[in-house]
């Protein structure tokens, strides 16, 4: 089975983001053009597939059993319907993705047929944790969300993770978070 280098979309949205309208604060210092000895922020392509993707998936939640086949056939169709935008980090020295962090578009009829965005699938490896990777790859995708002409971007996180989203403009709403889950 061929798993090439195809991105999941077009690498040319993550170049022309507008920086000068991110908020957060990095220490030590990340930025697209300096993102740290061999790290690069890319979309996710089908190669990651033997790159670790799903290891770093893992420390986020059951991943399941998924077979290469299985992962380009979903790949296909993400890319196809043109609304998912997975990012990942690849540590070039190693050949390892060791984050991720995933941006949704969903379309409405509502606010003039707009576009919402959601968040998923933020994690960064364990070993890599506390680099600023995590706020990279969020700040990223919020400028992702506005380019993309999300009317608002939301995401569901764990209590204790609710500090860290704060930092980029996030604010915990009073809506209860309600779901039927059919399986793990
Ligand atoms: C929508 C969702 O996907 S929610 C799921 C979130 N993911 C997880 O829970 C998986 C396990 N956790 C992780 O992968 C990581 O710890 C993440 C993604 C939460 C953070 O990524 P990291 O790369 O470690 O964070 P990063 O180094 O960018 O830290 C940024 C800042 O947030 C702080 N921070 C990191 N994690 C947390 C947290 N859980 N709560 C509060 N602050 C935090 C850091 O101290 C740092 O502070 P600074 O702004 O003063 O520098």
């Amino acid at each position: 089975m061929l798993l090439d280098e195809t991105p999941l979309f077009e690498p040319s949205l993550l170049q022309e983001l507008d920086w000068s309208g991110n908020t957060a604060s990095f220490s030590p210092p990340v930025s697209p053009s300096s993102p740290g000895e061999g790290l690069v922020l890319r979309p996710l392509c089908m190669a990651d597939f033997n790159r670790g993707f799903f290891k770093v998936l893992s420390e986020l939640t059951k991943t399941g059993d998924v077979t290469p086949e299985l992962f380009t056939k979903k790949f296909e169709h993400m890319k196809t319907t043109g609304d998912y935008y997975v990012l990942v980090v690849e540590d070039t020295h190693l050949g390892q993705i060791v984050a991720t962090a995933t941006l949704i578009t969903e379309h409405k009829f509502i606010h003039s047929c707009a576009k919402r965005g959601r968040v998923e699938e933020v994690v960064v490896s364990d070993f890599c944790r506390g680099k600023q990777l995590g706020k990279w790859l969020v700040s990223t995708l919020l400028l992702l969300g506005k380019k993309l002409n999300c009317y608002k971007i939301t995401l569901e996180c764990a209590p204790r993770n609710v500090a860290f989203y704060k930092k980029f403009g996030y604010t915990a709403s009073d809506d209860s978070y309600m779901q039927c889950r059919f399986f793990d």
